[in-house]
């Protein structure tokens, strides 16, 4: 399977597992088939057994701290690969193999996991990790030594007192993204009861084998992230995605809250399923205009309120239109306005730039008035684009004509104009109904 692109775990094939890993195997055998997730020796033995099998891993962590289940951490690196390949600098949606990517783990932990999922399925991807606990940093490098990652790691211990997202330390300028599970709890009462299941109607349906230190810390996870917020305030397009784990949906929405108070209209919310009904959230926000496409941005589950603007809108063509007189529409349309435009006639796609509402009757009026007064004075077209290279970029869209479904679709790649955005979509969609 190609890791670059491996998709979210929906289940592991325990069975499988064990043909494939020894150690596991004698475990499965031992229990018949019913693996205790609340014994250590178990989780460890599949945490290790799935790294080996799917990602070719290997992993060292002491027993008295987090052993991460590979699933839901796997789950969140491929929901920020989404979210980093549909906000590419040239709309491409796709995984970029040439693209140079620079991702900080805050909190690695004794694993490492995040650094090593993403070096491991990413070529071109660098880390940079941090800790604060001396004996998890000691095991992270070990384990980044132990499987050849260390040299495409910047790994820096912390402590409690210096930034979250400490540039200055780490001698980097940029990053792209930041990853990061906080310590949920904000004091050990607090942890041993949701570890214990006091605080919910089942038990957690696994061990946890994390010392206090990873799990607990002023403010819990909603403290942790509230400090994210405020450094990135004054970071701001330094990270391009901040991101991290939350553990409970009311803790996702006070920081969306919070990220909307300080004017943040740029997010994603998305959520991992940890399995026994839990699930966990992430949030993400940029200060950056490349907008990232729905399926990543949007889940379903959360009051609208919470949810970043739609970036598709779609509509049927109508009855009497047909897909390709629909493909001709969009593409005469698109000449005749002043903006950037790059048709693929093949794949009914086209990805357009433009520095304003050029469509507005005003602005093309003006620009028809331009384009007669250069050719009276023996200008050309030509010149009339020149000015186009260097625009500044206030919207970037995609439309697709889909055959299939007989549908146009158009996605918001860049631009931090909501109104714009809408009234862009508003006049394709009237080109329709006119017709
Ligand atoms: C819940 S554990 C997560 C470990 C690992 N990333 C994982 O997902 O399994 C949280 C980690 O954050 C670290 N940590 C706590 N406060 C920190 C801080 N201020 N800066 C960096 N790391 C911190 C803890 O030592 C711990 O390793």
């Amino acid at each position: 399977m190609n890791l670059a692109t491996r998709p979210p775990y929906e289940t592991v094939d325990f069975k499988a597992l064990a043909k494939q890993d020894k150690a596991f195997n004698s475990i499965w055998q031992t229990t018949s088939g019913k693996l205790d997730f609340q014994d250590p020796e178990t989780t460890k033995s599949l945490t290790k057994a799935i790294l080996k099998a799917d990602f070719g891993l290997q992993l060292e962590v002491p027993d008295d701290r987090l052993c991460p289940p590979v699933p839901n951490r796997w789950n969140y690196v491929s929901w920020i690969q989404g979210l980093l390949d549909s906000t590419n600098f040239d709309y491409s949606e796709r995984y970029d193999p040439e693209r140079r990517v620079i991702g900080l783990d805050i909190g690695t932990g004794a694993s490492a996991i995040y650094t090593m999922l993403c070096l491991k399925s990413r070529p071109s991807w660098t880390m940079c990790a941090t800790d604060i606990d001396k004996k998890s940093f000691d095991y992270a490098a070990r384990n980044l030594s132990n499987n050849g990652l260390i040299t495409r790691t910047k790994l820096l211990q912390t402590i409690e007192s210096q930034p979250l997202i400490p540039l200055q330390y780490l001698g980097v300028e940029k990053l792209d993204f930041t990853i990061c599970n906080p310590p949920f709890f904000t004091d050990e009462k607090d942890m041993r009861q949701s570890l214990n299941g006091e605080t919910k109607s089942w038990r957690p349906n696994a061990v946890c084998t994390g010392a206090e230190n990873e799990m607990v810390c002023k403010g819990g996870d909603l403290g942790f992230v509230t400090r994210m917020v405020e450094e990135s305030l004054a970071l701001r397009e330094k990270v391009t995605w901040y991101t991290s784990l939350l553990g409970k949906m009311i803790s996702a929405k006070a920081i969306i809250t919070l990220l909307k108070g300080k004017g943040i209209t740029n997010w994603a919310v998305g959520s991992i399923d940890v399995g026994g009904g839990t699930k966990r959230w992430i949030v993400a926000w940029s200060f950056g205009d490349y907008r990232p496409c729905n399926s990543i941005a949007r889940i379903e589950k959360i009051a609208n309120e919470y949810l970043p603007f739609p970036t598709e809108y779609r509509f049927a063509l109508p009855a009497n239109v047909d897909a390709n007189a629909a493909k001709h529409t969009i593409d005469q349309q698109a000449h005749r306005l002043h903006l950037r435009w790059n048709w693929d006639a093949q794949n009914a796609t086209g990805i357009g730039e433009a520095a304003g509402n050029v469509w507005s009757r005003a602005y093309r009026r003006e620009h028809e008035r331009k384009k007669k007064e250069a050719a009276a004075s023996g200008g050309n077209d030509m010149e009339m684009q020149d000015d186009l290279e260097d625009m500044e970029v206030a919207i970037a869209f995609r439309i697709k004509v889909l055959h299939s479904t007989r549908e146009v679709v158009i996605d918001w790649l860049r631009g931090s104009d909501q109104v714009l955005w809408e009234s862009f979509c508003g006049m394709v969609h009237r080109s329709f109904k006119k017709s």
